[in-house]
């Protein structure tokens, strides 16, 4: 399978740096990277300024978040429909800082699923444990859960492993640990998915940096990194995703 290299920018770049950014990135690779391949998901304010740049490159934009709703009174927050509009193809959904800064829950995760497919978006769904429930024994249980309430059954997306002690820590988890949770994931998408194809395509995030890329993206299950940190410089972005360009078969 090939992988997919997401690069999520979280709250950051104002738009000099933003468009700058996505050019470094786009004049780089946007010509050799297959339709989506690589994704960049910026802050809602940049997404309009980015999608020209983005447009006649191979590299797909993402968004960080949508509402549950198409429309209506909810004051500040942007819908699927809007972000079609744009140009959008990909929405991260229930990212571990949405679920512990915006009480996002799994039910909640689950109708912005439901949403964004309705509206021709992929949901990637974020999912991880923190770390007492690694150090408890409870990061199966916890996994599990989110998945079978955050997916519906219909789900024709991409699930982010994403644990939350490896976020912004500068350090990865390890091949061993990604490799039993993605063989713990892809057995619950199995179990859980009435769709023809029950294996989403599985990403890990956490501390990805260029250094470190190709080894976890060899990891069996894992098909492809979310990348925060170190998608906000050209050079370690396009180090991440050069790994998964020369990866692919
Ligand atoms: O949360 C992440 C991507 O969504 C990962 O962030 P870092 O790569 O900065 O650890």
């Amino acid at each position: 399978m090939r992988q997919m290299i997401m690069g999520n920018w979280k709250m950051h770049g104002l738009r000099g740096r933003g468009s700058e950014l996505a050019t470094e990135i786009a004049d780089a690779i946007g010509p050799v990277v297959a339709q989506r391949d690589v994704v960049l998901a910026p802050p809602f304010t940049l997404t309009a300024l980015i999608a020209p740049i983005l447009q006649s490159t191979g590299i797909g934009l993402g968004a960080q978040d949508c509402h549950a709703e198409a429309e209506g009174a909810y004051t500040g927050d942007i819908s699927a429909p809007m972000l079609t509009d744009l140009g959008v193809r990909h929405v991260l959904l229930g990212h571990s800082e949405r679920r512990e800064h915006h009480h996002e829950d799994n039910a909640l995760i689950r109708r912005k699923a439901v949403t964004a497919q309705k509206f021709g978006l992929c949901p990637v769904i974020c999912v991880g444990e923190s770390a007492t429930q690694k150090r408890d024994g409870q990061a199966e249980a916890w996994l599990t859960r989110q998945i079978v309430e955050c997916l519906p059954r219909s789900f024709q997306g991409i699930v982010a492993y994403e644990p939350i002690w490896a976020i912004g820590t500068g350090k990865a988890a390890t091949e061993q640990d990604i490799e039993s949770r993605m063989t713990l994931i892809h057995e619950v998408l199995r179990r859980h998915l009435e769709t023809d194809d029950k294996t989403p395509r599985v990403l890990y995030g956490g501390s990805v940096k260029p250094e470190d890329a190709a080894s976890i993206l060899a990891v069996s299950g894992v098909g492809g990194v979310l990348v925060g940190g170190a998608s906000l410089s050209a050079e370690s972005f396009l180090g991440i995703a050069k790994a998964g360009l020369s990866s692919a078969s």
